[in-house]
């Protein structure tokens, strides 16, 4: 199982990190305010390089010159994968973009240890990804711990029984996967299925995965106030006017 694999890969990762990080001196921007004032579609954009799912998606160019192009093209908020092994992420990216972009970072890997949280908040990231099916039983200890340090969680869901914990754990953003991280399989009415408990409960609601279109993101207009959006953005010929396509939709 490739998700097993990835998590014990964080694993090992956490190992060899440093026992303390330099501090921070940025001053975080709010990923929900960022979502909830846009003037037209809340997309956040994705660098994602490669994929469990789709292998290679681009070949790796500096991030500062892709980044600039999802900002021109208009997306609220950068995520940034830093999983090395299985997306050729790497947490540097994060620093070396930091200072040229004025729009949150979120920062997407696999948390396991609450150190990764320390290394967060030094790279200079604004929200961190919490996986519920990955951090089970201690989500909402996750979750505590981020907001302690100023980061706020985007907490990853896939289904109710998951979307219900995500209600007690004190997360204000829902990210809903319409991946299943198990099968890879995406299926767009995970959103819709999903979204109205989370709305209902006061939360943010962002879909994630599986938009390819700017017609993907209209059909779930109604479910989601944003859209994180990877693969699509990052095997474009033209970044900045998918994503523009997007915003638009
Ligand atoms: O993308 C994958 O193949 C994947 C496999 C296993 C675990 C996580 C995976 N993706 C992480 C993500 O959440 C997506 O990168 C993100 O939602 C963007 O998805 P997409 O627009 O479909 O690239």
């Amino acid at each position: 199982m490739i998700l097993d694999d990835i998590v014990s890969c964080s694993h090992r990762r956490v190992s060899s990190l440093p026992d303390s990080f330099p501090s921070s001196t940025h001053v975080p921007i709010s990923l929900r305010e960022a979502i909830l004032q846009a003037r037209n579609n809340a997309v956040i954009a994705e660098l994602k390089f490669a994929s469990p799912s789709r292998g290679i998606i681009r070949e790796k160019q500096q991030p500062a010159d892709i980044s600039e192009d999802m900002i021109l093209g208009g997306c609220c908020a950068l995520s940034i994968l830093t999983e090395p092994d299985f997306f050729h992420g790497c947490p540097d990216t994060i620093p070396a973009i930091r200072n040229s972009v004025n729009v949150p970072i979120l920062r997407k890997d696999f948390i396991v240890n609450e150190h990764q949280l320390d290394e967060t908040k030094s790279l200079g990231a604004d929200a961190v990804l919490l996986i519920s099916s990955v951090l089970g039983n201690e989500t909402g200890h996750f979750v505590k711990e981020a907001q302690k340090r100023g980061l706020e969680p985007l907490l990853e869901v896939h289904t109710r029984k998951e979307a219900k914990q995500a209600m007690d754990s004190g997360a204000e953003v829902v990210g809903i996967n319409n991946r299943d991280l198990r099968t890879f399989r995406t299926d767009l009415s995970t959103t819709k299925n999903i979204a109205p408990m989370l709305k209902d409960a006061g939360l943010t609601v962002v879909s994630a995965s599986g938009m390819v279109w700017p017609c993907d993101i209209r059909s779930l207009h109604r479910y989601a106030d944003g859209f994180l959006i990877g693969s699509s953005i990052m095997s474009s010929n033209n970044p900045r006017k998918r994503v523009e396509g997007f915003v638009y939709a």
